[in-house]
């Protein structure tokens, strides 16, 4: 089967390509990209007006499968994943049970191919059961497909046994992904110590929480020489201390996730849970240098931290509700609008942190529209403005901090391995 698409806004972060191209795919690859190809396909698009990008890369979702089927499965995550313009994800362990050992990371892989839409990859625990106490079978895991091993949802808080996970970790090649937390300086914080959460007669939690195991790992990163990935960083000092590791020639990256460039702990209106996520979201000072980090390359990545949850567990407040927010369907259209059409990044930056720097990350052959790759691709209506409500998402968690949000730039097609998984109307 081949798919012709026809007159779109090529921006292709592998080969540079920033113009108007046809491309065509055949079974799954990129065929060729190239002006007026006259093929005969099976379908064709016409993508006047849309830019035509590698498939998003998302390192950072949770998907509830198995154990939490009630907030998100496997299908309704990939459902969610192909209309947010997703071609890859990376689905995280903090499932029921734990994603902790080979059979875990094989019957998932099989599932996932079988349920989901779209690729996922999965990301093994660091720890059994994810009890900081004792280290999972990380060369087993890897040799089942493992994309990464993270313990997210907590840091590991003995740094002596993290230290060996990372040795493991440096010589079986597998990327270290760190949720940066502080469980004893956390000290029952349930949103940013500042101003309003004073106001809101709420326990804070600090910068400090995040940026001390930010350190911490960085540096055990450099004993090790681990491949260390941070997570959701929030703070303006994590920019920093990543800025330094990269001068220092560490094999250190970042991610930043759209809330936390898009929305500050003034944003949140009374004692509305759906504004409540780990990290939570900071101040200007800090916003301004996640995105002036993100601008300067320091932050290599954009991911969602797609944590779905129940609506009822949300309605029990900050003080009650569970940490985080979906993210998988208003990503790209909150990072159009508040970076792209912002000119903090241009177009071919987005499509540097959203898919090109994961795939890299990921170790996979993705991320490029080169003649050869695999034809995950993403269509994207640069100019389509709408309104984000919760009643559209596919995806089963309907806790967003952007319901009721104007935003500029629409996933108009998704496609995997040369077949269109999502079509918006
Ligand atoms: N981010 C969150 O607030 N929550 C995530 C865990 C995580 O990514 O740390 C979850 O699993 O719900
Ligand atoms: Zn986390």
């Amino acid at each position: 089967m081949k798919l012709l698409i026809k007159n779109g806004h090529v921006i292709d972060p592998d080969t540079g390509k920033d113009g108007i191209f046809d491309v065509l795919t055949e079974d799954g690859k990129i065929l060729r990209v190239a002006q007026d190809i006259e093929e005969e396909a099976g379908r064709v698009v016409n993508a006047e007006g849309f830019y035509v990008m590698p498939g998003i890369i998302d390192l950072h979702v949770h998907l509830r499968d198995p154990g939490l089927e009630y907030k998100e499965t496997l299908h309704t995550g990939g459902l969610a994943a192909a209309r947010g313009g997703v071609t890859t994800m990376c689905a995280m362990p903090n499932t029921i049970p734990v994603t902790d050992s080979p059979e875990m990371i094989r019957s998932q892989t099989l599932r996932a191919a079988a349920e989901c839409p779209v690729h996922v990859s999965f990301i093994g625990a660091v720890t059994k059961g994810q009890q900081g106490t004792e280290i999972t079978d990380i060369a087993g895991m890897k040799k089942e497909g493992m994309a990464f091993i993270s313990e997210d949802g907590k840091s590991v808080m003995d740094a002596g046994l993290y230290r060996d996970a990372m040795k493991t970790a440096a010589r079986e090649g597998v990327t270290v992904l760190a949720h940066c937390e502080d469980k004893n300086m956390v000290a029952g914080g349930v949103m940013n110590e500042c101003e309003k959460s004073r106001k809101m007669g709420l326990p804070g939690i600090t910068n400090g929480v995040e940026d001390v195991i930010v350190a911490r790992d960085i540096l055990i990163a450099k004993e090790t020489g681990a491949k260390l990935h941070l997570c959701h960083c929030s703070t303006k000092d994590s920019v920093e201390m990543i800025r330094l590791a990269k001068e220092a020639g560490l094999p250190v990256t970042a991610e930043v996730c759209p809330h936390h460039f898009a929305l500050t702990s003034s944003d949140i209106p009374e004692d509305d849970a759906n504004y409540k996520m780990n990290p939570p979201l900071r101040e200007k000072e800090d916003v301004d240098a996640l995105i002036d980090g993100l601008k300067r390359g320091i932050i290599d990545v954009i991911a969602t931290d797609h944590a779905p949850h129940g609506e009822e567990e949300k309605e029990k407040g900050f003080a009650g509700a569970p940490f985080g927010i979906v993210g998988l369907e208003t990503s790209v259209a909150v990072t159009m609008t508040e970076l792209v059409h912002k000119g903090i990044l241009t177009p071919m930056e987005m499509a540097e942190r959203m898919s090109h720097a994961p795939a890299r990350i990921l170790g996979v052959d993705k991320g490029s529209l080169a003649e050869g790759k695999c034809a995950d691709i993403v269509l994207i209506d640069p100019d389509r403005e709408y309104v984000i409500h919760k009643e559209d998402f596919v995806s089963k968690g309907k806790n967003t901090p952007f319901e009721g949000k104007k935003v500029k730039g629409q996933v108009v097609m998704t496609i995997v391995d040369g077949a269109v998984v999502y079509e918006a109307e």
